[in-house]
C-alpha cells in the first residue's frame, strides 16, 4: 500500500507555568489508506496533540501534514473526530436526529440533495451498525454511557469522512462494555472503507483493534516503535500470540 497520509516533522511545544513543555518533537509518520493506527503511549506523550493536529485543530509548528501528496493546512468533512467524553452528543437532540445531523453534513459536503426520506433511511443504517435502532426517539441523557459512545460512533460514520480520528473513544466505559465496543468497532472496520487512528494508552485495546502500532515516550513527545500487529481477525485475547504483543510492547514501553 502506498502512503495515503504522511506527518513530516510534526512538532508542538506549550508555554507553561512551568516553562516550554515540548508535546511533540519531530514526528514523522506514514499512514496507509484503510489502515487501522493505534497509538499507544503514557499520559501526557501527546497522543491527543498529535490527534487534533492531524484533525487540522491545532498547527504544527513545523513540518508538514500531506493527504495523497496535498499540503492539509485546516480541519475538515475528510477528518472525523470522536473523543472520549460521553457528552459530544447534541443534548436537545433524539438519537436519530443526533444521526441526521451528520448525514445532513455530509451530503451537503458532497453537494448532493437527500429528500427528508433518505436522510431518515441513512440515519437509521447507521443507527442499525450500532444496534440501537429502537432507540431512535431517546434523548442522550436517556441512555447510558456506552450507548452514548455507540451514537456517537454511528454518528462519526454517518459524516462519512474518510478518516476516523479517535480519542480514547471507550476511555470511560465500564470494561465489560469497552470489549463490546472494541469488538464493534472491529467488526465496523472491516466492513467499511475507513482509515482509522485511535489513540490509547490501553495496552490490550491496541492489541485487540490495530493493525499497526505506534509507541510514543513522554518528555519529549516522540515515537519509540512502530510495531506491525499481524494476529488474525477475529481476535482472541486469551490466545497466546495476544498476550505474547502485549508483554512485547508493555516491555517496550517500561523501558
Ligand atoms: N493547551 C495546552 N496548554 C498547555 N499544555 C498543554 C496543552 N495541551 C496539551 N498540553 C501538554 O502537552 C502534553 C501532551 O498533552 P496530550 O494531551 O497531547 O497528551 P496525551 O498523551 O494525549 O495524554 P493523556 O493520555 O493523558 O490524554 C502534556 O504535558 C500536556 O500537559
Amino acid at each position: 500500500m502506498s502512503s495515503y497520509l504522511e506527518l513530516k516533522n510534526i512538532a508542538k511545544s506549550f508555554n507553561t507555568e512551568k516553562g516550554k513543555k515540548i508535546a511533540l518533537k519531530d514526528i514523522n509518520l506514514q499512514i496507509k489508506k484503510n489502515e487501522f493506527l493505534t497509538i499507544l503511549g503514557p499520559s501526557g506523550c501527546g497522543k491527543s496533540t498529535l490527534l487534533k493536529i492531524i484533525a487540522g485543530f491545532i498547527k504544527s509548528e513545523k513540518g508538514k501534514l500531506l493527504k495523497n501528496e496535498q499540503l492539509i493546512e485546516d480541519s475538515g468533512l475528510d477528518r472525523i473526530m470522536l473523543f472520549q467524553e460521553f457528552e459530544q452528543l447534541f443534548s436537545w437532540q433524539t438519537v436519530i436526529d443526533n444521526i441526521s445531523f451528520a448525514v445532513k453534513a455530509s451530503a451537503k459536503n458532497k453537494n448532493i440533495k437527500l429528500t427528508k426520506r433518505q436522510i431518515k433511511e441513512k440515519s437509521l443504517k447507521y443507527l442499525n451498525e450500532v444496534k440501537l435502532k429502537s432507540y431512535q426517539d431517546y434523548y442522550p441523557h436517556q441512555l447510558s454511557g456506552g450507548m452514548k459512545q455507540r451514537v456517537a460512533l454511528a454518528r462519526t460514520l454517518a459524516a462519512e469522512g474518510e478518516i476516523m480520528l479517535m480519542d480514547e473513544p471507550f476511555g470511560s466505559v465500564d470494561s465489560q462494555t469497552r470489549q463490546e465496543l472494541q469488538q464493534l468497532l472491529a467488526q465496523l472496520w472491516q466492513e467499511e472503507d475507513k482509515t482509522i487512528i485511535f489513540v490509547t494508552h490501553d495496552i490490550r485495546e491496541a492489541v485487540f483493534l490495530s493493525e499497526r502500532i505506534v509507541l510514543m515516550k513522554n518528555e519529549p513527545g516522540e515515537i519509540i516503535e512502530l510495531v506491525d500487529n499481524k494476529l488474525p481477525h477475529p481476535r482472541k485475547r486469551s490466545s497466546r500470540e495476544f498476550n505474547q504483543l502485549f508483554e512485547q510492547l508493555q516491555t517496550r514501553l517500561q523501558n
